[in-house]
């Protein structure tokens, strides 16, 4: 198995940018590269072009069809909230067991091929009235990737983050402060100060230097991610 699943402490951090850079890091080293987006919410017919499954179909080289984006994102909703909410008001439910059924199915068919998997949202976001993604990542049993930003307060956000995670027995690879715009924090002193308490876990800073992230710094993660 070569799966990763990434999650975040909130939202709008970094896990999609970071899972398309991943997957066009992989791609370039000739790994048959898969990456999955399951839960959505925000998601607009009008907008699709940028959402997040269409970001992943673009790193991995495919065309946004919608056929694609369905195949990727099985379960999307309007409603920019919390996916329970968001289902909610569409008169939905995720089906926890269906969600869990659908990640190992993908885990089992991608066999040694990279798969990347990215949650929504933080690492406890409910997906249903009882379960969250924690209880899915759990229920998966893959690595993990902790995305955080460097804002004020990232600190006590990943380290609390970072504990559930391992609370929960998941296997944390490494940590990646993805960098804040219009952040006041010295991004590298901030990464440095969450490596003294995050114990064997890595910690990568990756800069806001534009659309295409570090290469070297992808290079890095994927080699800590050990996918
Ligand atoms: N290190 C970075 N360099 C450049 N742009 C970045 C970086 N990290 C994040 N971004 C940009 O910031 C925005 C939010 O990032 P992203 O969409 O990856 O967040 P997310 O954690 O996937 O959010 P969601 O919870 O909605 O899935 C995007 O426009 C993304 O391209
Ligand atoms: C709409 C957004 N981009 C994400 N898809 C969903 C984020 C849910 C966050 C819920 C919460 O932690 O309060
Ligand atoms: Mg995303």
């Amino acid at each position: 198995m070569s799966a990763l699943f990434i999650t975040a402490t909130g939202t709008e951090i970094g896990k999609t940018f970071i899972t398309a850079a991943l997957a066009r890091h992989l791609r370039g080293q000739g790994r048959a590269v898969r990456a999955l987006k399951p839960v959505v919410s925000g998601f607009d017919d009008s907008t699709k072009g940028d959402s997040d499954p269409a970001v992943l179909l673009r790193a991995l080289d495919r065309k946004t069809t919608d056929a694609a984006l369905a195949e990727i994102a099985p379960w999307r909703f309007v409603p920019p909230l919390s996916p329970d909410m968001a289902a909610r008001r569409e008169g939905r439910a995720i089906d926890f067991a269906a969600l869990v059924a659908h990640g190992r199915a993908a885990i089992a068919a991608a066999g040694d091929d990279p798969l990347l998997v990215e949650g929504v949202g933080g690492a406890m976001v409910p997906l249903t009235g009882r379960e969250t993604v924690l209880d899915w990542m759990a229920a998966l049993g893959v690595p993990v990737l902790l995305v955080a930003g460097s804002y004020l307060g990232t600190i006590s956000h990943t380290l609390t983050t970072l504990a559930v995670l391992r609370g929960a027995g998941l296997d944390v690879r490494a940590i990646v402060l993805s960098e804040t715009p219009g952040s006041t924090v010295p991004l590298e002193e901030t990464r440095e100060t969450i490596g003294r308490f995050a114990g064997a876990v890595p910690v990568f800073a990756l800069e806001r230097r534009g659309p295409e992230a570090d290469p070297a710094a992808m290079a890095a993660i994927a080699a800590a991610a050990r996918i």
